[in-house]
C-alpha cells in the first residue's frame, strides 16, 4: 500500500490570473458571490486541506494579498497565457513536493478534493492527478509533484499552451467525483447569479 501524503506536503494553489473576458473583463475572483469574493470561498475550502495556499493573480494584487496568503502573477503578467502560466507561476514558488490548483471561479469544490486525489496520485504513482467528474476531466483540478517545474518550463518555452498537450506528457491519472454540482464554474454573471440563487450547497451546512 502507498502510504498517505500528509497535508503538509502539499501547497494549494488558487487560480485567479484571467481575463474574465466572459465576464466582461472583470476580475472574477474578486466578484461576490453569497457575500464574500468568488476567490475567498476557494481559499476557505482550500485552506483545511492542505499545508499553505498561495494566489496566482496578474491584476488587483493588494485585493488578494488582502486575503493573508502570497499572491504571485505570472511571469508575464500582461499576456496572458492561460492557465498553465498559472501552473508555472506557482511551481515556481512551492516548496513542498506536491501543488494542488484550483480555479478561482468553482466556490463549491468538494471538501476532499486533496485527500482524493492524493490518494490517486499515489496508487498510480502518477506525477500528476485531475478531477474528473461525470466522465470529463478537469485538469485545473490538478495535483502535480513539483518536480514538473522544468517539465512545464521546457513545455511554455517551446510555445505551448494548452493544458491537456502538457499533462499528455506526463504520467497522469483522473480521479472520479460524482457530484457534478461540486464542480459548477461560472464564467458569466449571469452563471454567478444563477448559482447564488440555486440554494445548491449552502456551505454552513454540508457536512
Ligand atoms: N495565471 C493565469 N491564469 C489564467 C489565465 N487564463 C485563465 N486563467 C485561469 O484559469 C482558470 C480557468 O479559466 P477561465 O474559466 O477560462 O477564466 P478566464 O480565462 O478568466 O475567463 P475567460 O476570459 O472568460 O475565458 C481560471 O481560474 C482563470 O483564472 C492566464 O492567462 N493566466
Ligand atoms: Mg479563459
Amino acid at each position: 500500500m502507498p502510504e498517505t501524503m500528509p497535508r503538509s506536503a502539499i501547497t494549494g494553489l488558487i487560480l485567479a490570473g484571467g481575463r474574465g473576458s466572459r465576464m466582461g473583463g472583470v476580475d472574477k475572483g474578486l466578484q461576490p458571490f453569497r457575500g464574500q469574493p468568488l476567490a475567498m470561498h476557494a481559499l476557505q475550502r482550500l485552506q483545511p486541506q492542505v499545508g499553505g495556499v498561495m494566489i496566482n493573480a496578474n491584476r488587483n494584487i493588494p485585493a488578494y494579498q488582502a486575503f493573508g496568503v502570497p499572491v504571485w502573477p505570472d511571469a508575464e503578467p500582461q499576456v496572458y497565457a492561460g492557465p498553465l502560466a498559472g501552473f508555472a507561476a506557482g511551481l515556481d514558488h512551492c516548496r513542498t513536493p506536491y501543488l494542488l490548483t484550483v480555479p478561482c471561479d468553482c466556490p463549491l469544490f468538494p471538501a476532499d478534493l486533496a485527500q482524493r486525489l492524493a490518494a490517486g496520485l499515489r496508487s498510480a504513482s502518477a506525477q500528476a492527478a485531475m478531477a474528473r467528474v461525470g466522465g470529463r476531466t478537469q485538469p485545473v483540478f490538478c495535483l502535480l509533484r513539483a518536480d514538473l517545474l522544468e517539465s512545464l518550463k521546457a513545455f511554455l518555452a517551446a510555445g505551448g499552451s494548452k493544458i491537456d498537450a502538457w499533462t499528455g506528457t506526463l504520467h497522469t491519472v483522473s480521479v472520479d467525483f460524482d457530484e457534478p454540482r461540486d464542480f459548477e464554474n461560472v464564467n458569466s454573471l449571469p452563471e454567478l447569479q444563477a448559482l447564488e440563487g440555486s440554494g445548491a450547497h449552502p456551505a454552513k451546512t454540508r457536512s
